[in-house]
């Protein structure tokens, strides 16, 4: 019987990274140095243990004819069956020969006919794997031809080879290749059918790139990792059955020595020379075992249908960063104290950063946001691309990408401090009471199930339904979201489906464990016009439905009109404005709320729509460049001196919001416009002194500045 590998995890992130790796030159080999150290096989010690007797055996067996201390049939009839000695290390066999000189003299023969078996194994089954992914009439071919090779009786057809051939090894592990290339088709397949359907094949082959060259630039990269894991274990499977076939007699020809040639003889003298088994099957078994630890070393990836959840180093990140805070005393201010009610989110003064931020060694990438969410409402989170967005949306689920963690601040979720909460609580309220939506719903969905099976096994996990029971609930959900013809949509697949009701579907998915508040990151950005606003009226029903609260994070202040009550304006990592949505989108305070209105072609009626729209000149500044005054200072133009100190939040006049600007008063007095010129200068205002006691020092400066 051939045994048949174990599947390795599919890892379509890693896809994704390799191919931008090789589609990458490394900066520098330091660079190139620092990554290949940082690789998952030196986080495991037993591959690196495996690493080093592998390439110790293959360099030991390739010089073996100039170091081996006697020839393999080299007989001392004065030391027969002896143990270790000085002249034999290793002991000898019961003819006198160095059983030290006869491993090592063996080595080579067995690592590079299980290499064959490795080649033609795992090359044939990924070959006829891409084939498949490609075109459904192949592959329904390919699986028939290969459920039959799995079918067949391994051992039998290579004791039928060896009869008909003879003891051609080379031969025999070139067929025992071929006969496992069928198990290494099905793992390989499922994971090449998942990389076609992504949308950069899509793009590949409206680009004209022919079925043989997408497989080769965009599948065989993404196959990589499963490719060198199923290589590593049937490197360790082909030496196992060589050694066995020795072991039964059908070795290399005499007197060449083989491993399972030589515990086949020691076996004759396990109970006068017992040592004599020792030195082979010990070398057999760390062989084994080092490619086995490399094989799961390697196929220790993150999990492809779990892209979002943290990897075991973003565990022990996030419980270093809890450890942290909870450590930290809790923030004096009265604001921080109020006891939030029941599905209320309040984040208090929230700071995420790249490991290190706070010791001096990292970069915040978010620093002092708060923002209140009560249940049955919508904040939106609106800004440019880069103002940390995102990284505050996933931070209130605990998924920060890996490197990146909360150094500060509260997110309080009925009165309990999320950011302080290890990773096993967060499972218990991720789904639970906090879901999320993405940008792209095919992130949340996987290729590999049907629609049904996906939402039915959420719901059983998350609210332990039955699967009846779970199958109608999936059926109501999916009615819930405005899909008519439900019954139908849940036996279709993913790719089956069109962006909107793929979305509709995620929408369903995020629904499945009855959450009480949805973050949704740019939901309709991917999505045609029609279907957005098909979207945000979804969603406003939810909202009004069931009581669940949503975060909305968006570029789009059209979405934040329809749809939000309040909002929040991030620029590069701190909130600069909020409030009700309708006071701030009438009477915008910050000027970058100003400019961000003049540049939205939606913000101007159709009357007064001007013939030039206005920009903002510049880019949000990176992390590592923002100043220590105001962030915006460099692209307003309304900048003064006194912006270039720390800018508190301030009332925003109207007592209903607040804002991040010493001259907001000013700007609503005289009612300034955004102009849409190129205009670098900064137009001046005066300033005079009503402002509260955080900016009466601004103020001091911006008169002085004036003067
Ligand atoms: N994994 C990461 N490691 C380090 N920095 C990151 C990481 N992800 C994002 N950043 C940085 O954090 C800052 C905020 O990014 P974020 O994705 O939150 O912005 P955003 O406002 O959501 O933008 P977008 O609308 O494009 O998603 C950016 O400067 C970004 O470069």
């Amino acid at each position: 019987m051939i045994p048949t590998v174990a599947p390795a995890p599919a890892d379509a992130d890693q896809a994704g990274s390799t191919t931008a790796a090789g589609a990458s030159v490394p900066r520098s080999s330091k660079a190139a140095l620092a990554r290949f150290s940082r690789h998952r096989l030196f986080g495991s010690p037993g591959a690196v243990a495996g690493l080093v007797w592998l390439a110790a055996l293959v360099i030991a067996s390739l010089t073996a004819p100039l170091w081996l201390p006697f020839k393999t049939e080299d007989q001392d009839f004065t030391a027969v069956l002896s143990g270790p000695t000085a002249a034999h290390w290793l002991g000898t066999d019961e003819l006198g020969r160095d059983i030290l000189s006869r491993i090592f003299a063996a080595a080579a023969g067995t690592l590079g006919t299980s290499l064959i078996t490795v080649i033609v194994g795992v090359g044939l089954g990924t070959l006829l794997a891409m084939a498949a992914a490609g075109a459904e009439r192949t592959e329904a071919v390919i699986s028939r031809i290969t459920e039959v090779m799995m079918s067949l009786p391994g051992t039998v057809i290579i004791l039928a080879v060896i009869g008909a051939v003879g003891t051609n090894i080379p031969l025999i592990m070139a067929i025992l290749g071929i006969l496992m290339s069928a198990g290494i088709y099905r793992v390989v397949l499922g994971q090449a059918k998942s990389l076609q359907s992504q949308l950069y094949v899509d793009a590949a082959k409206v680009d004209g790139l022919s079925p043989v060259g997408i497989s080769l630039r965009h599948v065989l990269p993404g196959l990589a990792n499963t490719i060198v894991v199923q290589a590593a274990l049937i490197f360790a499977v082909g030496m196992l059955i060589q050694a066995g076939l020795a072991f039964i007699g059908f070795g290399p020809p005499l007197p060449q020595p083989s491993w399972g040639g030589m515990i086949q003889g020691a076996s004759q003298h396990v109970y006068d020379a017992p040592w004599m088994m020792v030195p082979t099957g010990a070398v057999l078994a760390l062989t084994v075992l080092s490619a086995n630890a490399i094989g799961n070393a390697l196929g220790k990836a993150p999990n492809a249908a779990a892209p979002h959840l943290p990897s075991a180093a973003a565990r022990r990140q996030r419980a270093k960063a809890v450890a942290a805070i909870a450590a930290a005393p809790a923030p004096k201010d009265a604001e921080a104290q109020e006891a939030p009610g029941n599905g209320t989110l309040s984040v208090r003064n929230l700071s995420v950063g790249v490991d290190g931020a706070g010791t001096g060694n990292g970069v915040a990438l978010v620093t002092g946001v708060s923002f209140d969410v009560a249940p049955g409402t919508v904040l939106g989170l609106v800004g440019e691309s880069g103002c940390g967005k995102t990284m505050t949306a996933l931070s209130l689920l605990g998924l920060l990408p890996s490197g990146v963690s909360v150094s500060g601040g509260q997110i309080l979720w009925n009165g309990r401090n999320l950011a302080a909460a290890m990773e096993k609580d967060m499972e218990g309220i991720r789904g639970r009471d906090i879901a999320l939506i993405s940008q792209e719903p095919m992130r949340a969905l996987d290729p590999m199930f049907t629609v049904g099976y996906q939402l039915t096994a959420a719901i059983r996990r998350l609210r332990g339904m039955g699967k009846t029971e779970a199958r109608t609930e999936a059926r109501n959900l999916l009615e819930k979201v405005g899909i008519v013809d439900a019954q139908r949509i849940l036996k279709t697949y993913p790719h089956q489906i069109s962006g909107g009701m793929a979305q509709r579907v995620a929408i369903a998915l995020a629904l499945s464990g009855q959450p009480r508040l949805l973050v949704a990151d740019e939901p309709t950005t991917a999505l045609d016009v029609t279907v957005q606003a098909e979207i945000l009226s979804l969603l406003r029903a939810l909202v009004k439905d069931t009581g669940m609260s949503v975060v909305m994070v968006t570029h789009d202040l059209g979405v934040v009109a329809d749809i939000c009550d309040q909002v929040a304006v991030m620029y590069a990592g701190q909130v600069v404005e909020n409030g009700k949505t309708a006071a701030i989108l009438d009477n915008p305070r910050h000027p970058y709320t100003l400019a961000l209105l003049a540049a939205d072609p939606h913000a101007n009626d159709a009357d007064n729509m001007p013939e030039r729209l206005a920009t903002i000149q510049g880019q949000v500044p990176q992390p590592k460049d923002w100043p220590t005054g105001c962030r915006f200072a460099a692209r307003c133009q309304f900048a003064g001196s006194a912006c270039t100190d720390p800018v508190p939040l301030l009332a925003s006049g109207t007592g209903e919001g607040l804002v991040r600007c010493v001259k907001a008063d000013q700007l609503a007095v005289e009612g300034m416009d955004w102009l849409a010129t190129d205009v670098p200068a900064a137009r001046l205002l005066p300033i005079s002194s009503q402002h509260t006691t955080a900016t009466s020092q601004h103020t001091a400066v911006i008169e002085k500045d004036l003067a």
